[in-house]
């Protein structure tokens, strides 16, 4: 199991973000994106997603069914609770066990609550169970720990130690030490010469 990526470049809105960018990532290996706010650090793993096409380059990877991607939203249905959401995707994904992802997101106490009612970290905890159920072996995950609580951020690097043991890929943008072991990227080199930028806008004034 590996994810290559080869002379990639990414756009956002047809204008490049990054170019020229070169990784490979193996099983049982974690890489942290890093780089400043606008870099593209979203933009890359979109791409890498699928939900956007490349610039240019490729990337390279066993098969499409690989990859799944936890964004900046939780991808949960509200009106479902804790655990239909979970048995949702999981039935998506051929039916695997949802018990491990909810003792390993702490959601016992919480699945037969309608996910619309959760809290901000309870609902971040459901969206990144939802990695599990899936059985897929690369997680895109972009700034994971957002809500997390403490006990919340330990969960987590436990459930992506156990995916990375199982011979799994993770690779995420996030700007917190998860007490992982993980190579880091930091993309700042990659920007595009013609970077996005915002138009003036004199109405504003
Ligand atoms: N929908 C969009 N349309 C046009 N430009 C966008 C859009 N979304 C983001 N951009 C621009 O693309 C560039 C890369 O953004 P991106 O969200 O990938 O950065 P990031 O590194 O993930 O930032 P952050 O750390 O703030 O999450 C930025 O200049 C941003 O303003």
């Amino acid at each position: 199991m590996r994810l290559m990526v080869v002379d990639l470049g990414v756009s956002r809105g047809g204008v490049p973000v990054l170019e020229g960018v070169n990784f490979s990532v193996e099983a049982g290996e974690a890489l942290v994106l890093t780089g400043p706010n606008g870099s593209g650090k979203t933009t890359l793993l979109r791409t890498l997603a699928g939900l956007q096409p490349p610039h240019g380059g490729k990337i390279v990877v066993p098969d499409s069914e690989a990859i799944t991607y936890a964004g900046h939203a939780d991808g949960i249905k509200a009106v479902l609770s804790v655990r239909e959401n979970l048995d949702f995707w999981a039935r998506v994904h051929g039916g695997k066990d949802i018990a491990p992802a909810l003792d390993g997101f702490d959601l016992q106490a919480l699945a037969d609550r309608p996910a619309g009612s959760l809290s901000a970290g309870q609902k971040r905890r459901l969206g990144l169970a939802r990695l599990m159920v899936t059985g897929r072996p690369i997680w895109l995950l972009d700034e994971p720990t957002v809500s997390l609580d403490k006990a919340s951020v330990e969960l987590f690097a436990g459930a992506v130690r156990r995916h990375l043991e199982g011979g799994g890929i993770a690779v995420m943008a996030s700007h917190i030490d998860m007490g992982l072991d993980v190579r880091v990227v930091d993309v700042t080199p990659f920007r595009a010469r013609a970077q996005v930028t915002r138009t003036f806008d004199e109405a504003f004034l």
